[in-house]
């Protein structure tokens, strides 16, 4: 996600280097000594942490200054459009990196996840199961049966463990691709713990929210909105978690949702409740509302629970931050399944027994979804379930699935583990049951890598060219400030041609008697056309009235009378300039202003030339008038 400039400082360092040459010349051409002294020093940044010094105060300016003004302008703006479309290509470049390796990954990997031995259960009589990274070995009653996964986690993996597989293809969400992430097993096996976790260790749902907030915050190339549904499966109705308390029910009611697919294949369930939520902390509040109607609703949690498919959607539209991008709409699925109990074993009757014959319905439709995906089948069975018609188009093309196959390390429950990982690798499809041969991997691993290298070239390009987009949006926005508070400036002068700004100039310029004597005795005579007439002494009285309620204006007229003084080459990180734009703030008292004459440092604020880098300040300079000042007065005398 773009973030704005104001809530971030830019660290100002620009570089005469390729696409910034164009903001460098607008630079040196607006008065800015060097570049380089756009530093977190000068002036311009100051600004942007609230002090007023900065080039939004230069006030009017000139045509040509003006004509200047309105080409740096469009030259920024050019330069932004051009910078982000560099961006835009080398997004497109990571992100079709990214789905390469996920591609060559598998856009369906299946993995197994085995729960610790509990310290409340059974005793550990003998371990059917033995395990390596991607092989789950049962040996039970004098027989040998070996599974394939494409990665298996043992009984000590933590939570960061599993969640780091997870997180490339949440990129992959934020590209515009849809996933989902099922966890599958018998009850008791940790499905929950894998999906939501402990406060302590929590899962993966809890550490996908954050995630996605944090990665779109820090993308570069588009801006992202994310919004969660929560929805329940019992027994093949749909029960929506987040819906206001007297619409959550089962059986046909009027907010009961509906499964509708539209013309591109986008599956939408109508009437459930979705909720647009802006920050980490009210998805997660939203989250939590709905794991607890889920629980709360039932008289035993676990039992009850382990009976129906919890499945929990974020929605994220993504827009691209290029003239005319449009808006992309992606799905994170994350699942957790009833409990996969073979029903016998369960000895269940009645309502128990229709849960559980609801249950394996849908895994079982599951499966073989996922196996004619794998097998790249024509035709793929999405219709027989409700489970699989919600899913629909986050398991097939473009789609990234993750399904954790959870399993029990007990002897006790070899039975229910051995359907559990045939379910695994029936749902894997590998051709033939052959896996991959080393060399086979070794020419994948290479690929990937060379990916990876691509995309992390990708990304920190992506990184420079945003940093030079706000960069130049920063210097945008105060050109923009400068143009018009100038353009408000020039009108305002047309309207009153003999302003308050030009009546305090000119009778700080303007000394009295007293004064005059003292600057005649000093040898620093002015030219007569600047000494003061009649008539600039009448507006000086006038202006001596009127000047304690113009404070305000006097100060910015005076600051801006300071840019706008003709060609000289001013430094906003001048420290002179600040210092005397500080004082001018603080005290901005006719009286003060007065003391002009007698060079005070405050005088300089009217004469741009004691600005001028490494020119002496002298009595005679402080005399001299604004360049803008100066014209008038000229053509007052012709
Ligand atoms: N990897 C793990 N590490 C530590 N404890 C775990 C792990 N997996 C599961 N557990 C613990 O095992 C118990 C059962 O786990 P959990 O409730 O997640 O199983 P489940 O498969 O979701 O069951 P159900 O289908 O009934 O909802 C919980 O107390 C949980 O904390």
């Amino acid at each position: 996600m773009f973030v704005s400039i104001e809530e971030e400082p830019i660290p100002f360092h620009l570089h005469s280097n390729g696409s910034t040459d164009v903001v460098k010349s607008v630079l040196v051409e607006s008065n800015f000594r060097n570049v380089d002294e756009l530093s977190p020093e000068s002036g311009m940044v100051e600004s942007h942490y609230g002090i007023t010094e900065t080039p939004a105060n230069v006030g009017a300016v000139s045509q040509p200054e003006k004509d200047q003004l309105e080409q740096n302008l469009k030259d920024l703006e050019g330069e932004i459009e051009s910078l982000k479309t560099k961006l835009a290509y080398q997004d497109e470049k990571r992100r079709a990196s990214s789905n390469k390796i996920l591609d060559i990954k598998g856009n369906i990997r299946v993995f197994c996840r085995v729960r610790p031995f509990l310290s409340t259960a059974k005793k550990r009589i003998q371990q059917p199961l033995s395990i390596d990274q991607e092989k789950v070995v049962i040996r039970y009653g004098g027989t040998r049966k070996e599974f394939g996964f494409d990665q298996v986690f043992p009984q000590e993996s933590s939570q960061e463990d599993v969640f780091a597989e997870v997180e490339p293809i949440l990129r992959s969400a934020l590209d515009g691709h849809n996933v989902c992430i099922i966890a599958y097993g018998q009850t008791g096996t940790g499905k929950t713990y894998t999906m939501d976790g402990t406060n302590e260790s929590p899962g993966i749902i809890p550490r996908v929210l954050s995630t996605l907030f944090s990665q779109a915050s820090s993308e570069t190339a588009a801006s992202f909105t994310f919004s969660i549904s929560m929805v329940e499966v019992y027994l093949g109705s749909l029960r929506d978690l987040l819906a206001p308390k007297q619409q959550r029910s089962y059986g046909i009611s009027r907010c009961n949702p509906t499964i509708q697919i539209d013309s591109k294949g986008s599956v939408e369930i109508e009437g459930l409740t979705e909720v647009q939520v802006s920050n980490l902390t009210k998805a997660t509040w939203w989250y939590t509302k709905g794991r607890r109607v889920r629980s709360t609703s039932w008289t035993s949690v676990n039992e009850a629970s382990s009976r129906s498919h919890c499945l929990t959607r974020i929605t994220i539209h993504r827009l691209g931050d290029t003239p005319g991008a449009k808006s992309e709409v992606s799905k994170v699925w994350m699942v957790d399944l009833g409990g996969s109990e073979r029903l016998l074993k369960t000895g269940a009757t009645g309502q128990t027994m229709d849960e559980g014959r609801a249950i394996n319905l849908s895994l079982s439709a599951l499966g073989d979804v996922i196996a004619a995906l794998r097998r790249k089948k024509n035709h793929v069975p999405y219709r027989n379930s409700k489970l699989t018609q919600i899913l629909r188009d986050s398991l097939g093309d473009g789609s990234k699935v993750m399904m954790f196959v959870h399993v029990s390390p007990y002897e006790e429950d070899v039975g229910e583990t051995t359907c559990s990982v045939s379910f695994a690798k029936r749902a894997r499809a590998v051709e033939f049951t052959r896996e991959l041969s080393e060399d086979l991997k070794k020419q994948k691993e290479k690929k990937i890598a060379e990916l990876e290298d691509e995309m992390k070239e990708a990304e920190e390009e992506c990184e420079k060219l945003q940093k030079q987009i706000r960069k130049i949006e920063f210097l945008l926005a105060e050109y923009k400030k400068i143009s018009s508070t100038s353009s408000q400036n020039q009108e305002e002068e047309v309207k009153n041609p003999a302003s308050p700004k030009e009546s305090i100039v000119e009778a700080l310029e303007t000394p009295k008697a007293s004064e005059r004597a003292v600057v005649k005795n000093d040898g620093t005579s002015l030219p007569r056309f600047m000494n003061s007439t009649v008539a600039s002494r009448q507006r000086k009285s006038v202006a001596e009235r009127q000047v304690t309620s113009r404070v305000r204006s006097f100060r910015s007229e005076t600051k801006s009378s300071i840019h706008i003084s003709g060609s000289q080459s001013n430094s906003y990180s001048d420290p002179r300039f600040k210092g005397i734009l500080r004082s001018s703030n603080k005290k901005p008292r006719y009286g003060e202003s007065e003391c002009t004459l007698t060079g005070d440092a405050k005088c300089d604020v009217l004469h741009s030339n004691s600005l001028t880098p490494g020119r002496t300040v002298t009595p005679k300079s402080n005399l001299r008038p604004t360049v803008f000042n100066h014209r008038r007065r000229m053509s007052d005398v012709l």
